[in-house]
């Protein structure tokens, strides 16, 4: 997508950025209520724990690198959430309060899969030096962050185990949702969506 080309080469126009950074944080709000109910409705306690876990680093790690880039960039914070992050957010939030607690765990592992996959077709691409957008860049590539997708990837694994097939099917169609979404976000950041009325 544009976006990420254009932070890989860190010629990403800083207002799109901006934007980005802005509608995220009130994403990342959002995605660590919809873990912090799945930590609540999960069938074990090593679930519960590792999607508490999720849900601590949805709002003490991720706020960090937001933190940052709010004073570096001077980022006002938005009170208007833009359509596409509504969607993702309301979705989740949906699915992790009504379906059933493996179809929204499976809602909920492209936000981690995805930007680790991103993150590591930047890592191939030649780095920039003094790219703005490189701490970003960093936080998705790290070992760290691995370790924690593929936690994420083997409980949806463990709990599809339990699953019929037609729930099994749910939880690939709550996947893949999701995966659009994700999609959307950055396709929103890009046009810096806003409402059209
Ligand atoms: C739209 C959007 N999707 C995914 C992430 C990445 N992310 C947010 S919380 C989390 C798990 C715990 O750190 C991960 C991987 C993001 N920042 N924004």
């Amino acid at each position: 997508m544009p976006f990420i080309e254009e932070l890989i080469n860190g010629t990403l126009d800083q207002e799109k950025f901006k934007f980005y950074i802005a509608q995220d944080s009130l994403y990342l709000a959002d995605f660590g209520r919809a873990l912090s109910l799945v930590a609540a409705r999960a069938h074990t306690t090593d679930h519960a724990l590792e999607f508490m876990r999720f849900a601590e680093g949805a709002i003490v790690v991720e706020h960090a690198l937001h933190a940052g880039y709010f004073q570096q960039l001077g980022i006002q914070k938005s009170t208007t959430i833009s359509p596409a992050c509504q969607h993702y957010t309301r979705y989740l939030l949906s699915t992790a309060a009504l379906d059933q607690v493996e179809v929204a765990m499976a809602g909920l592992l492209p936000c981690f899969w995805i930007y680790k996959e991103v993150g590591d077709y930047i890592y191939k691409q030649p780095q920039k030096e003094n790219n703005p957008y490189q701490e970003w860049i960093n936080t998705y590539a790290g070992e760290e962050f691995a370790g924690i997708v593929k936690r994420a990837i083997n409980i949806c694994d463990e709990a599809a185990t339990k699953c019929t097939p037609a729930q099994q099917q749910e939880m690939t169609d709550a996947f893949v949702t999701a995966c659009k979404l994700e999609w959307m976000f950055w396709d929103s950041a890009w046009r810096m969506e806003k409402w059209p009325v």
